[in-house]
């Protein structure tokens, strides 16, 4: 089977997109899984697909799979990159456009130098529904949010991190660090994303505050392992640390693929809003086999 792509990233976190606009391709979590593998496919860590708007007063429906085939509720640096991919590729003609996720609609917005800023919608801080399960768990209150303490099976040495449960639409585990470089990411996350006390997984988050609006972030992903940067990881950082009473209203998120800038002014009920790069970088077509 022919599959025509565009490989894109937005700060380092890559995307295989796919055009679905005039017809669906068909392909099942196994035909996402080999366009994800960086061996054997094109390589990716999420795969994005453009479909056509599902209902009035919606642009498009955004769909999202990581690269280990599992479809998920959102994905933000992937948001930017989509806006930018339906604007030059004439797709609409529209700079803001409102987008169907699985999580609900969010407006990225395409500004004249090529980076987006994209309405995430405000997070989701009830841990039940992020969802995380404390029961038994005794939380610790700070600033106007909590730390969950999360026992980690590491060989021998039992750890505990204390972390936030948030969700932007997909799950995150936030944990304060003081070195993101000396962080224990590779061992870590891989036990935060699978810990039971997260039913549906989590994305795991490791940050280290620099000033009250600057911090440095690694974010082990569900589906897709450590990525170079994680924008709903980001958004879900800095609601933290705001939330902790270390960061002020607009934080510069250092990644290790590059800087997204996020905003949210500490409500429940406020938006997120989160500007970052969005870049093209190959067109190309693959064959993969119709049954895998
Ligand atoms: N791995 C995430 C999806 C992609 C999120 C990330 N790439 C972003 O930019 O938000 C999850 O399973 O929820």
């Amino acid at each position: 089977m022919q599959i025509r792509f565009t490989k894109m990233q937005g700060a380092g976190n890559d995307f295989v997109v796919l055009d679905e606009t005039r017809g669906r391709l068909g392909l099942t979590p196994a035909h996402y899984r080999y366009l994800g593998n960086r061996h054997f496919g094109v390589g990716a860590d999420q795969i994005l697909t453009v479909r056509p708007s599902p209902a009035e007063g919606v642009d498009f429906e955004y769909v999202i799979h990581n690269a280990d085939g599992g479809e998920v509720e959102q994905c933000g640096n992937g948001a930017r990159c989509f806006a930018r991919y339906v604007h030059d590729k004439g797709l609409t003609d529209k700079r803001v456009t409102r987008v169907q996720t699985l999580s609900g609609v969010i407006a990225p917005e395409l500004h004249a130098d090529g980076r987006v800023t994209v309405d995430m919608g405000a997070p989701q801080l009830d841990p039940a529904k992020v969802p995380f399960n404390g029961e038994g768990l005794l939380a610790e209150k700070q600033g106007s949010a909590q730390k969950w303490p999360l026992a980690l099976d590491v060989s021998a040495q039992d750890a505990t991190v204390w972390i936030a449960p948030i969700s932007m639409g997909n799950p995150h585990a936030v944990q304060l660090v003081a070195d993101v470089d000396a962080a224990p990411v590779e061992v870590h996350g891989p036990l935060i994303e699978n810990h039971k006390r997260f039913p549906q997984r989590v994305n795991a988050g490791f940050m280290q505050i620099v000033d009250r609006s600057a911090v440095k972030l690694r974010v082990y992903e569900r589906g897709a392992g450590e990525t170079l940067a994680c924008g709903t990881g980001a958004c879900a950082a800095v609601v933290a640390g705001i939330g902790w009473g270390l960061l002020d209203s607009r934080v510069d998120v250092h990644t290790r693929g590059g800087l997204l800038t996020i905003e949210w002014n500490g409500g429940a009920e406020d938006r997120v809003r989160m500007t970052g790069p969005a870049e093209f970088v190959f067109e190309g077509q693959i064959d993969i086999p119709e049954t895998l």
